[in-house]
This record gives C-alpha cells, sequence and structure tokens, in this order.
C-alpha cells in the first residue's frame, strides 16, 4: 500500500518505518527541514534503539523517503497517518493546532480517495473535528474516510513494540477503512480491535490514565510501607503474583515523567470536566505523581536539614532509560529544587545530556562519566535506572567517595547487597541502610 506518515517524531517516524519493512511503500512529511535533511542522510533524528538500522535498510530499499513537501506526500497515498504533537495547553487540554493543520494541508493537497488515520492522540470528538475539517477544506472530487488508531508503543522499545504490541485499535464508521486497516496491518500478526471512533480515542487516554494510576498507587503503597518498615519490592511481588492485578507498572519509583503520562492524565481530567465531571480519581494520581517526583529532595533535606552548599551528582536525567526524552523528566523538578536549595548539581546522562542543557538550570554542571560526577560530589541521587548506572557496584561507590550516601529513586540495588557495604542507602518504599 501507498502511506505517507505526516510528523516524524517517536510516534510518526516509527510508525513510518516499521509500516516499510513489512513492504509498503511509505513516505514521511515533516516540516521541520534540519529533520528531513538529517533523515535523508541517514540519521534518526531521535534515539531510540534499532530505529536508524531499519530506517537506513528501508530507504536504501526503496520502500521508504522523507520529503517536507505535504504535495508530495499525499500525491499517491491510499492511506494518510496524523502523527504530530498534541501537547498540553497551560490548562492542561491538549493543543490540536498540529493536527488542524495537517487536516487542512490534506484537504488542500489530496488528488485521490484515501484514508485519513489519527495515530496521535486526541480527545473524544476530534476524528469527527479532522473529518469536517477535511469535507470544509477539500478542493478535489475525492472520498476520505477517518479513522482512529491510537498508538500504544514505549520510548526506549518503540520498534519491537510496533512489531510486537498486544493489539491494534481501529476506530472507525466505515467498514471498508476498518478492512483496509486490518489487511495494512496483518504482517505484525497483532490481534486487531474494531471499535467505533469515540470509543478508540477513549481507550488510548484510558489506557495511560490506567497505567498512571498503577504507578501512583504502589508509589503510595511504598511511602506507607516506609513508614511501617515493610519492603515495596515484595510487597509488589507479592501482589502480581495474582493474574487480576498482574506484576507490570508496579515498580515503585520517583514517579511517572515523559510526553505522555503527565499530559494525557491532565488532558482526561479536562475533557471530564468539559462535559461536568470530576475525575477525582485521576486528579489525585496526578497529585501523588507531583509529590513523587520531588521525593529524593525531601528525603536529602529530612537527612541533612540544608542542602546549601552540598554536591549533588545526579545519575540520569532521561525520563527513563533508552530515551533522549527530557519531557517532564523528574531530573528537571529535582535540578531546579536543589538549585534553589543552594546545592551543586554535577549531572550525568549517557544519551540526554544535550537535551537536558536546554531545560535545566543554567547553574547545574555537566560530568563526562558517572564515574566523573559521583567523585565530584558529596551525595548521589540516581534518577534514571540506565544500564551504566545500574552497573555501578557499591564498591565503585566506596572506591570514589569516602562516605557514600545515595538516594536512589528508581531501587537500582538489594538492601542485601547495600549491608554488605559501607554505604549510606536511601531508596523507595524500603528500609534506609547505614554503614556500622
Ligand atoms: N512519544 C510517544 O511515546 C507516544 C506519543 N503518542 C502521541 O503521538 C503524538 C505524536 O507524539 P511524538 O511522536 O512524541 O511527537 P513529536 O513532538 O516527537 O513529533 C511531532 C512531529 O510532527 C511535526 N509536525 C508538526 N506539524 C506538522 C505538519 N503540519 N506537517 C508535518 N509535520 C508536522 C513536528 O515537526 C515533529 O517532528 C502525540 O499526540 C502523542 O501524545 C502516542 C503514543 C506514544
Ligand atoms: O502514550 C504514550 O506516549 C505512551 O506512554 C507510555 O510510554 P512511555 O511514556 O514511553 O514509557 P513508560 O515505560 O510507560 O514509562 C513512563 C514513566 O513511568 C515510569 N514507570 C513505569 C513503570 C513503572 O512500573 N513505574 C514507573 O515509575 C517510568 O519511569 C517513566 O517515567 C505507555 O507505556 C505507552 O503504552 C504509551 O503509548
Amino acid at each position: 500500500m501507498q502511506i505517507a506518515v505526516v510528523g516524524t517524531g517517536y510516534v510518526g517516524l516509527v510508525t513510518g518505518v516499521c509500516l516499510s519493512d513489512i513492504g509498503h511503500h511509505v513516505i514521511c512529511v515533516d516540516i521541520d527541514e534540519q529533520k528531513v535533511e538529517r533523515m535523508r542522510k541517514g540519521i534518526s533524528p531521535i534515539y531510540e534503539p534499532g530505529l536508524e538500522e531499519l530506517m537506513v535498510k528501508n530507504y536504501e530499499a526503496g520502500r521508504l523517503n522523507f520529503t517536507t513537501e505535504h504535495n508530495k506526500a499525499f500525491k499517491d497515498a491510499d492511506v494518510i497517518y496524523i502523527a504530530v504533537g498534541t501537547p498540553q495547553q497551560e490548562d492542561g487540554t491538549a493543543d490540536l493546532r498540529f493536527v488542524e493543520q495537517v487536516a487542512i494541508d490534506i484537504a488542500e493537497n489530496l488528488q485521490k480517495d484515501a484514508i485519513v488515520i489519527t495515530k496521535s492522540t486526541v480527545p473524544v470528538g476530534t476524528n469527527e473535528k479532522v473529518k469536517r475539517i477535511i469535507l470544509e477544506h477539500i478542493k478535489a472530487d475525492v472520498k476520505v474516510e477517518v479513522a482512529s488508531n491510537p498508538e500504544f508503543l514505549r520510548e526506549g522499545s518503540a520498534v519491537s513494540d510496533t512489531f510486537n504490541g498486544d493489539r491494534i485499535v481501529i476506530g472507525t464508521e466505515s467498514e471498508e477503512a476498518a478492512n483496509t486497516l486490518e489487511e495494512l496491518y496483518k504482517p505484525f500478526g497483532i490481534p486487531v480491535f474494531k471499535t467505533d471512533i469515540r470509543s478508540a480515542e477513549m481507550i488510548k487516554y484510558a489506557s495511560n490514565a490506567f497505567l498512571a494510576t498503577k504507578i501512583s498507587f504502589i508509589n503510595e503503597i511504598s511511602n506507607l510501607c516506609e513508614k511501617l518498615g515493610a519492603n515495596v519490592g515484595d510487597v509488589a511481588q507479592g501482589m502480581g503474583m495474582d493474574d487480576r492485578i498482574g506484576n507490570k507498572f508496579l515498580q515503585a519509583g520517583i514517579g511517572y515523567g515523559g510526553s505522555c503520562f503527565p499530559k494525557d492524565t491532565n488532558a482526561l481530567v479536562q475533557i471530564a470536566s468539559f462535559v461536568e465531571h470530576e475525575f477525582n480519581l485521576l486528579k489525585s494520581v496526578i497529585q501523588v505523581n507531583n509529590e513523587q517526583q520531588r521525593l529524593l529532595m525531601k528525603k536529602a533535606k529530612e537527612r541533612f536539614g540544608s542542602l546549601k552548599g552540598m554536591k549533588i551528582a545526579l545519575l540520569g536525567l532521561a525520563f527513563k532509560p533508552n530515551t533522549d526524552d527530557m519531557r517532564e523528566a523528574a531530573s528537571i523538578i529535582l535540578s531546579e529544587e536543589l538549585v534553589k536549595e543552594g546545592a551543586e548539581v554535577i549531572a550525568y546522562d549517557p544519551i540526554s545530556m544535550d537535551n537536558a542543557k536546554k531545560l535545566l538550570p543554567e547553574q547545574v554542571q555537566y560530568a563526562g562519566s558517572a564515574e566523573e560526577a559521583v567523585k565530584r560530589a558529596d551525595v548521589v541521587f540516581i534518577v534514571t535506572e540506565w544500564n551504566e548506572v545500574k552497573e555501578i557496584t557499591f564498591t565503585d561507590y566506596e572506591n570514589w567517595l569516602e562516605i557514600p550516601v545515595i538516594f536512589d529513586g528508581r531501587n537500582c540495588y538489594s538492601l542485601e547487597e547495600a549491608r554488605k557495604h559501607r554505604v549510606e542507602y536511601h531508596s523507595i518504599g524500603r528500609r534506609s541502610i547505614y554503614p556500622d
């Protein structure tokens, strides 16, 4: 099939690359000329394991192309994906400007019948709006069907998630469009769930909100565990053995960040409020997360009183490992608050340092390696559980610092291991360990 993908971010580029890999002819269009230029040179504009190799392979095979011109992209397309951003606005609602602009771009350039699929995460009712905009602006005498096809990939494992997803959700009122999409996705061998447009749009928000709820729930339990002397790791494991609960997304830590959970939970609260519904549960999930992201700071202040003049190493800056994405990362809040407290911050991340420099306070210093960051510090905050960070042993910390004090926001180590070393170790939802 001939496919056009609009937007080459985490979702658009991964979708385009994977669809070309299963044999479709894909042309990706982006308004960002630099991005398009880089992709044409075989450089992925984002860090995502396996993506660049697959992109180059399919580009060279002639199944994948890149352009900045919408008319070129839409000329032969049977299917057009909208995969542009829907960022959060000041009041929490989703900003639909980019999606609406693409609808106009499609209407103005379409020359043949096509199915328009929204992959961007959009509030219930948006696909209908997309169709309205297209019909209002359309120039040629062509038929357009719309479908909602929300995306469930995770950053850091986006390529593998696309090939091995749990389900593909297709929401459309057109049987023809549903069948075409089912055919298009067939080579993936992933179960397809067909529904109406509004339900598909809601499935996306409900899924992200539910996952965020699981995280805030276990984080609340972890805070209780600390007060009651229980171990949240064991609690999560024991809970997860019940199939009805499941063992995934019960990793206590310093909260969820990223470009989606924070934005989509806020958007759903707003979506609810527009139909006069107070989504109290989700509001609490958000509040718990906001506090959790500051937890290492709170623990350090309780331990030391003032952090003024202290040197603190931040290990890991991205919102999760294996991505360069810094959106809503806990490192942003932590570094801002540490700087405000008068602490010196020495930051290190294997991949996202360039992106971090644009977002963290200017007072933050950067180290060339985790070892250098630790050696320049008095205290260590583990923010992101990169393998490179987890591979640092307590013996390393003993060698690098006179009295290692570690605040681990991702529970990278077992307490048994910590007890064997001369380290002070504070983690999440577990007892603190002090050297003898
Ligand atoms: N990042 C993720 O892991 C996931 C994101 N989503 C959703 O997918 C959507 C896209 O997210 P990301 O890929 O992270 O966004 P992104 O911000 O990384 O990329 C969006 C791209 O669209 C381009 N763009 C904007 N307007 C355009 C136009 N008129 N024509 C052509 N290109 C245009 C931008 O230049 C940019 O390259 C959002 O709605 C997000 O909520 C859904 C699942 C996973
Ligand atoms: O809509 C989206 O954009 C995507 O949002 C999340 O994917 P992503 O944000 O890339 O990453 P996750 O692995 O879900 O992690 C999100 C945050 O939750 C945190 N997390 C995750 C799991 C857990 O048990 N505990 C926990 O604190 C992570 O550290 C991270 O900060 C969802 O998992 C995807 O299904 C969805 O498509």
